[in-house]
C-alpha cells in the first residue's frame, strides 16, 4: 500500500491534503470537523481585525464544471480564530491560520497578537481575495505586494506563506517569484486563489446567478485547473527554496497527483470540498493511492515535483 505521509515546514503530515481557505472552516463546528476528518492538514477562514457579513446573497452558486463565488470575506474576526488556534490539538494536524486584512495596518495589528501568542499556527496571508467591492487584489499590484510583505515579515518573527492569485503572463510569474525569493521568511507559496470576476449567466433566466459585484465573482473548479497547475509549476521552478501548495480544480485523486506532479507539497481542496464536505478526503486519498499503485510508485517523494516536459 502507497505511504502518503509527508512532511510540512518540519512537521509530520499523515497526508498532503487539506482544505481551501474559505471552504468548511468558518465556525467552530466546521473547524471541529476539518480537525477530525482524514485531511493532512486544516486552514482556517481568511479573517479580517473584525467580524464580517460579508457579500449580499446569493453570493455563492455551484455549477456543472465548478463554482463562482462573492462572499466578501463573511467571518467572525481574528480574535475569533486565535482563540481556534489556541485550542487546536496540534498533534493531530498542523493548523494553518490565514489573514486577509482589509488595510495593510490590520494586517499589521493581527500578525502583532499572532507573534505574541504561544501557538505553532502557520500563518498563511491572503493577498488575493477578489471579492471584496472596491479593493483591488494586493496581488495584482507589485508595488504593494512588496510594501504588505516587508512591512509583516518585519513585524512577525516566524516563517510565513502567502496565497496568492493566478497569473497568466510569463514576466508576471517572474516578477512575482522575484519579490517572493527576496524573503526567506516566506516558507510558502499557495497558488492558486479563485480566478477573478467572472461571469456565469443563466440562460433560462437571462440572469446572473450571484448577487454581488452584478454577478462578477472568483471562478473555482474544473475550469481552473491548468491555470492552477501552471502557477504551481510556475513557482516551483522560481522559488527552489519554497514549498509550494497547490489549490484549483481538485475533485479527484487525480487531480491531487497532478498537482503533486507539478511541483505541490500539499494539495488544498476548495469548490469539491464544499459540495461533498470532509468525507471527500478519504475518498481522494483511495483514488491517489490507486494511481500510485498503477504506477508502482511507494511514496510521494517519488513522483513530487517529478514533471516531465517534452
Ligand atoms: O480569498 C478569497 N477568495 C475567494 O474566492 N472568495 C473569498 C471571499 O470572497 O471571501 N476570499
Amino acid at each position: 500500500m502507497p505511504d502518503l505521509r509527508t512532511e510540512f515546514l518540519d512537521l509530520p503530515l499523515a497526508n498532503p491534503l487539506m482544505n481551501a481557505s474559505g471552504v468548511w472552516c468558518s465556525v467552530a463546528s466546521q473547524l471541529e470537523a476539518l480537525a477530525e476528518c482524514a485531511a493532512g492538514a486544516m486552514v482556517t477562514k481568511s479573517c479580517t481585525l473584525a467580524q464580517r457579513d460579508g457579500n449580499p446573497e446569493p453570493r455563492y452558486r455551484a455549477t456543472p464544471w465548478g463554482s463562482i463565488n462573492s462572499m466578501g470575506l463573511p467571518n467572525e474576526g481574528f480574535p475569533y480564530y486565535l482563540n481556534y488556534a489556541r485550542c487546536h490539538d496540534y498533534e493531530r494536524k498542523p493548523l494553518f491560520m490565514s489573514l486577509a486584512g482589509l488595510t495593510l495596518d490590520d494586517n499589521l495589528t493581527m500578525v502583532a497578537e499572532l507573534r505574541e501568542a504561544v501557538t505553532p499556527v502557520i500563518m498563511e496571508l491572503n493577498l488575493s481575495c477578489p471579492n471584496v467591492p472596491g479593493k483591488a487584489q494586493v496581488g495584482y499590484d507589485f508595488e504593494a505586494m512588496d510594501t504588505f510583505i516587508h512591512e509583516i515579515a518585519d513585524a512577525y518573527d516566524r516563517p510565513f506563506g502567502v496565497k496568492l492569485p493566478p497569473y497568466f503572463d510569463i514576466a508576471h510569474f517572474d516578477e512575482a517569484a522575484a519579490i517572493l525569493n527576496a524573503y526567506p521568511q516566506i516558507a510558502f507559496v499557495t497558488c492558486i486563489n479563485s480566478i477573478g470576476n467572472g461571469l456565469v449567466i443563466d440562460p433560462v433566466s437571462e440572469t446572473v446567478v450571484i448577487r454581488p459585484k452584478d454577478g462578477f465573482g472568483g471562478i473555482g473548479g474544473d475550469f481552473v485547473l491548468p491555470t492552477a497547475l501552471a502557477n504551481v509549476n510556475a513557482f516551483f521552478r522560481r522559488c527552489p527554496d519554497k514549498k509550494i501548495i497547490g489549490c484549483g480544480g481538485v475533485r479527484s485523486g487525480e487531480q491531487v497527483f497532478l498537482h503533486l506532479l507539478a511541483g505541490a507539497a500539499l494539495v488544498q481542496v476548495g469548490t469539491q470540498l464544499f459540495e461533498e464536505g470532509p468525507l471527500i478526503f478519504p475518498r481522494l486519498l483511495e483514488e491517489l493511492q490507486a494511481i500510485m499503485t498503477a504506477k508502482g510508485y511507494d511514496r510521494i517523494t517519488d513522483f513530487q515535483g517529478k514533471l516531465k516536459t517534452l
